[in-house]
């Protein structure tokens, strides 16, 4: 048993190197495992913002250590939330939250690292806590966008001052001044997180949340109705408009919750698309029954590019090849997307990805990486300005740039796995989600016969 200290920790609580290149396990026969994925990120950092505004502790099972979790519980530590975590036979972790008798109010530093989830969930709470409050992450952190939550938090009465460009990363605010307001309007086309971060403390801000989206496209919605859903499994009475572009939450109490954090399926995802990339057989344990993951998606997905998919009564989801291999038109598949990608520059016809503009604000600009890195293993791709258009081709050797993008670097793994000599920039990245990912990757390769 341990308790969280205010940095984190050490090994996950800082950026990655860059510079070191990692040969990719290649196959010449289809690999044959069956994987536990370690927790969703994106349940795990929900359950945490919200134990830390619960009125009596709460109990998160299968909590996801990993380093944007890890940024989530040093920033809860440093509100002054109780933080126990407890690891279990199984290897997972078990972490008790005891709220703050009454939260911090700083001054406070937090880093966010490049979490999503930290740098757009955190602000909302900070100004709940009514504190005064520095925020700065990873260089490429300062990139992405910041500005429609702030604004919303301005409108809130919250005063934020820039060190750098306005609207962006590194910034101090200053939330003594919080008061209920009207309806808030936000853009969520280049983010769903800001919609979401509002969402996850409407019941505590003084006289609750009506909130709307600004017309417009709204990215990855699946991300906001998870979080609806989320906030209805605790106990928040939540109501969402028929057209899902307005939300209203009543002030009140959340009562401290237990619950089991479901396995990460978007991080599922590379490992499915291995049993095609192999021509193989790859089950992922403990799949839920229903989920409110994008990830949940790879079943259609991956039936529609030829697979045959099976949810066991055991709760394996198995994906096995049947030799075929389509090209796909899909759209919005969000967080997906770079995973999608890779596979689709191995399918045996193109693809198209459409509604994924605002991946160009993610890790990286997910867009430009994806032409630039699938271009020098020989596919032709096309990016426009939220779309990929990938045309596979004779295949090559290259080594792929990960751009301190954990979804670029499980990426460019599985184009390792079918061809031959691809060495991908520093896997460690994938630490941001999933420290496992070399291991599980190496033992699910070693599942076939080694090329060469
Ligand atoms: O709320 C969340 O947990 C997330 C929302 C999505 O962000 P965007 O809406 O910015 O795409 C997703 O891509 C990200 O990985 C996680
Ligand atoms: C976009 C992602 O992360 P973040 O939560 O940092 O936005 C992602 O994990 O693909």
């Amino acid at each position: 048993m341990s308790t969280a200290s205010a940095s984190g920790n050490s090994q996950l609580d800082r950026p990655n190197d860059e510079g070191d290149w990692w040969p990719a396990p290649h196959v010449a026969t289809g690999v044959d495992a069956i994987v536990s994925v370690p927790a969703s990120k994106s349940l795990t950092n929900r359950y945490l913002i919200l134990a830390a505004l619960a009125s009596s502790p709460s109990t998160i099972h299968n909590t996801l250590i990993s380093r944007d979790t890890e940024l989530m519980l040093a920033a809860l530590a440093s509100f002054g939330t109780g933080i126990e975590r407890t690891e279990q036979p199984d290897g997972s972790t078990t972490v008790v939250i005891t709220p703050a008798a009454a939260l911090e109010r700083g001054p406070l530093e937090i880093n966010c690292g490049l979490a999503g989830t930290v740098m757009r969930f955190v602000p909302p709470l900070a100004a709940v806590a009514g504190a005064t409050v520095s925020f700065d992450g990873d260089p490429h952190a300062r990139l992405r966008p910041m500005a429609p939550v702030l604004d919303a938090l301005q409108a809130l009465g919250v005063a934020i001052s820039f060190t750098g460009e306005q609207g962006m990363l590194p910034f101090t605010m200053d939330a003594s001044g919080l008061k209920p307001v009207g309806p808030v309007v936000i853009d969520a086309s280049s983010s769903s997180q800001f919609i979401s971060a509002l969402l996850l403390v409407g019941h505590a801000l003084p006289g609750g949340l009506e909130l709307r989206a600004a017309d417009g496209p709204i990215a990855s919605p699946d991300h906001i109705m998870m979080t609806v859903q989320t906030l209805r499994e605790l106990g928040v009475q939540i109501t969402v408009d028929d057209d899902q572009r307005g939300w209203r939450i009543q002030p009140g109490e959340l009562r401290g919750f237990t619950v089991t954090v479901e396995p990460d399926l978007s991080n599922a995802g590379p490992f499915l698309a291995a049993a095609l990339a192999s021509k193989g057989s790859v089950g992922i344990r403990f799949w839920p029954a229903t989920t409110t993951q994008v990830g949940g998606k790879w079943v259609q997905i991956l039936t529609a590019m030829g697979a045959e998919v099976h949810h066991g009564a055991d709760g394996v989801l198995r994906v096995r090849s049947t030799g075929e291999l389509r090209g796909i038109d899909y759209a919005d598949a969000s967080e997906l997307a770079p995973t999608l990608a890779a596979l689709c520059a191995l399918a045996d016809s193109p693809s198209t990805l459409t509604g994924i503009g605002h991946l160009r604000g993610h890790e990286t600009d997910r867009l430009a990486a994806l032409e630039t890195e699938l271009g020098k293993v020989g596919v032709k791709v096309t990016a426009t300005e939220d779309s990929l258009q990938i045309t596979p081709g004779p295949l090559h050797a290259a080594d792929l740039h990960s751009y301190a993008d954990h979804r670029m670097a499980t990426a460019g793994a599985l184009l390792g796995l079918a061809i031959d000599g691809i060495r991908v920039e520093n896997i460690a990245t994938t630490a941001k989600t999933m420290p496992q990912f070399p291991q599980l990757w190496a033992d699910m390769a070693a599942t076939a016969q080694a090329a060469g």
